[in-house]
């Protein structure tokens, strides 16, 4: 696979702070990458660098394998930020083929990219109301439309589910895979770990303006790894007497525990099976990306201080 986009030493400095500072990162094409990091760590900073919005002070952006270019670029990068606008006034149904004309579709085609969109999502009925009537998950749902269907090479989402009801956040996840799989490339920036576990192919993690992370969730996980394990077996504390492992939590049908360096899984089996114990299950308990994210960001001071 080929990358469609490749950031090489981005910095950029507000006053005298670096917001971003030496970031290099490439985005596969057909991938859904996730830029997380805690607040104020730079990743807005970053994404208005990667649509144009802001110059970097130095680095280069290559975009679709040519020096990314504001003015040409735009119309394949679909960015739906944080903070949204939507004309108040303006009937939905108009405002979503407005924005899908700016984005440089004909009268026709964005009327049937419009009413494609609004079926898949169940939004027909909303076609004559007023932007002003949605209610939150509403109008998110239409941001994510008018950011997507134009159908951009780069798609980039910020926290797209706040607001959204379960079922909602479904329907637009399966929509992200969607997108992905016929091609498109997703950044999608946020806080929630357990979304990012789920969808993400690859992440990086940002914190004070740098990057401290890079990879794919798996390797990650691996990565960051403690030995820990999960027996399902019944027993009493009485038995668990071993240099082999210590017992980190006793469950009435499983422990959880960590291994002694150098003993092999095979080791632990082998204890259990002296005993005459009978195990149910045996599986090795990986961090969540949550637990890495707050041991990483703890290492570091938290949240950056504003300097005079
Ligand atoms: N226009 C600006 N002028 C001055 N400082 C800025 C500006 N934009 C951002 N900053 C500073 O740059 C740093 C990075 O901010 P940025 O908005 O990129 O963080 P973020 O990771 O998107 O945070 P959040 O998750 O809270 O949205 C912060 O310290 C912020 O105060």
């Amino acid at each position: 696979m080929r990358n469609l986009l490749e950031v090489q030493n981005l910095e950029k400095q507000f006053s005298s702070q670096k917001a971003v500072d030496n970031i290099s990162f490439s985005l596969e094409e057909g991938s859904i990458f996730g830029l997380l990091g805690p607040n104020g760590a730079g990743k807005t900073t970053l994404i208005r660098m990667i649509t144009g919005i802001f110059y970097p002070d130095s680095g280069s952006i290559q975009f679709d394998g040519r020096p990314f270019s504001a003015e040409n670029d735009i119309i394949n990068i679909g960015y739906m930020p944080e903070e949204r606008g939507l004309y108040k006034k303006m009937k939905i149904g108009e405002h979503a083929l407005y924005l899908a004309q700016l984005k440089g579709l004909s009268r026709s085609d964005a009327m049937k990219a419009v009413k494609e969109w609004f079926e898949k999502l169940e939004m027909q009925s909303w076609w004559n109301k007023k932007v002003e009537d949605l209610s939150k998950g509403m109008s998110q749902k239409l941001q994510f439309v008018t950011t997507v269907l134009h159908r951009p090479k780069l798609i980039i989402l910020d926290e797209p589910f706040s607001g959204l009801d379960p079922v909602n956040a479904n329907l637009i996840k399966d929509e992200i895979y969607d997108l992905a799989k016929t091609g498109s490339t997703i950044i999608f920036s946020t806080h929630r770990m357990e979304q990012v576990e789920e969808i993400c192919d690859h992440i990086i993690l940002v914190n004070k303006g740098q990057k401290i992370l890079d990879g794919t969730v798996n390797n990650i996980k691996q990565e960051f790894k403690e030995n820990i394990f999960k027996v399902g077996v019944n027993t009493t504390a009485q038995n668990l007497m071993t240099p082999d492992f210590t017992v980190i939590k006793h469950n009435p049908d499983n422990l959880l525990l960590k291994l002694t360096e150098g003993v092999s899984n095979n080791d632990v089996l082998k204890f259990f099976i002296n005993q005459g114990l009978s195990i149910n299950s045996f599986n090795e308990v990986l961090p969540s990306l949550n637990q890495i994210f707050i041991k990483l960001v703890n290492d570091t001071p938290q949240a950056r201080q504003f300097t005079a």
